[in-house]
């Protein structure tokens, strides 16, 4: 597929985000393009909102496994694009756009350049919640075409294009989310005594969270605790009954977790008793820390820098989160930062990343998908 065939499919994809298990649109629109290769070339399997399609190998001793997220995010889309998400509130502000033309144009490329080995493509939903890659994974069809070996990419607005970034080992942190709901007793705003002001043990209880990174967690490993949202009340004079805390955290280690949690319900307790309220905590879903196998991402990394233009540089590990960690704990693989260099950065309303990376990666790993699959 050629250059601009590609960034036609980008803004398509780009105008129809989706949330997690809820990629309709996105699924037909693969759908579509994947109808159009040779049956014989392509098999196609739909699992729930996601895709499996595995391009057939001249003479396959092993399975290569490609994984590009789909979904998108409830964000407003404030970017100055003429071809802007056509579903209000909603945005692909994480670059699952660029990540599943990048998959087609892969897929295209060996469909019509067959190599040895067989090379399955996971289109999987959900990646920012509630995840879909432990569920997929567990699925019959990939128990059937489970691949041997694991790999992808992530946009990095903060690089330039013509770079890519990984690091054998720990790449992305190990993440949880975070709700917590208050309930005390609402009332008349100017009877504050005769109430337990959920408004005011939020604030507190927020304040308070942000001790457990500065306090608790050891200055020399990393954590962060962050609540992307709060509600509560109804109306400016009625004390709010209820609030409710939306956040997320993240640890390098699966120990810190347990421990941030650990704080987490004991000072949530402490404003149960200060603020006489009912207090219910819900993790939500859990994503497996991302650990690249060092082998493989060591040869990744030189074949890259040996065989194409472009710079490769080891970077540090992040405290993003990538439901890709349960493939490649599974699987042995690794993940990468791709440059896209944008001024806003990943879940921004703004984010632009830019278009000629796309066919950076493509050519990238084209070269090194055809190296793996005919050695
Ligand atoms: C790459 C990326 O941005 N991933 C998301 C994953 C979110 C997981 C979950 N919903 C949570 O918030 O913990 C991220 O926010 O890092």
């Amino acid at each position: 597929m050629d250059r601009d065939h590609l960034i036609k499919i980008r803004r398509d994809l780009h105008r129809i985000p989706e949330i997690g298990f809820q990629e309709f649109k996105t699924q037909q629109y693969l759908l579509n393009i994947l109808k159009q290769f040779p049956e014989d070339r392509v098999e196609v399997q739909t699992w729930k909102t996601g895709i499996f399609a595995l391009v057939k190998g001249t003479s396959p001793k092993k399975t290569i496994g490609y994984r590009a997220d789909i979904d998108g995010l409830p964000i407003v889309e404030e970017t100055d694009y003429n071809f802007q998400s056509e579903h209000p509130g909603f945005m692909h502000a994480c670059g699952h756009d660029f990540h599943m033309t990048i998959a087609i144009g892969l897929l295209s490329h060996f469909v019509l350049n067959p190599v040895q080995d067989h090379i399955l493509f996971l289109f999987q939903p959900a990646e920012e919640g509630p995840g879909g890659a432990e569920p997929m994974l567990n699925s019959d069809v990939a128990k059937m075409w489970k691949p041997d070996l694991i790999t992808a990419l992530h946009i990095s607005p903060e690089l330039p294009v013509g770079t890519i970034a990984t690091k054998p080992g720990l790449l992305f942190a190990n993440t949880s989310e975070l709700f917590i709901d208050l309930k005390g007793k609402g009332g008349h705003a100017a009877y504050p005594h005769t109430t337990n002001d959920m408004v005011v043990a939020s604030c507190s209880l927020v304040t308070q969270l942000q001790s457990i990174v500065s306090r608790n967690v050891d200055p020399l490993d990393s954590a962060v605790i962050t609540i992307g949202k709060i509600t509560g009340g109804t109306v400016q004079n009625i004390i709010a009954e209820n609030a409710r805390l939306e956040g997320t955290i993240r640890t390098l280690s699966v120990e810190s977790m347990n421990k941030v949690k650990e704080r987490i319900e004991a000072i949530v307790h402490g404003v149960e008793i200060g603020y006489s309220c009912k207090a219910i905590i819900d993790y939500g879903s859990m994503y497996h820390q991302v650990y690249n196998r060092e082998d493989l991402t060591i040869e990744f990394m030189n074949f890259i820098s040996d065989s194409t233009n472009y710079e490769v540089n080891e970077c540090r590990e992040a405290m993003t989160g990538e439901d890709f960690g349960y493939m490649v704990d599974q699987i042995p693989g690794f993940m990468f930062w791709l440059g896209v260099q944008s001024s806003y950065g990943l879940h921004h309303a703004k984010l632009q990343p830019d278009e000629t990376a796309i066919e950076v990666a493509v050519e990238a790993m084209i070269k090194y998908i055809s190296f793996k699959a005919n050695n």
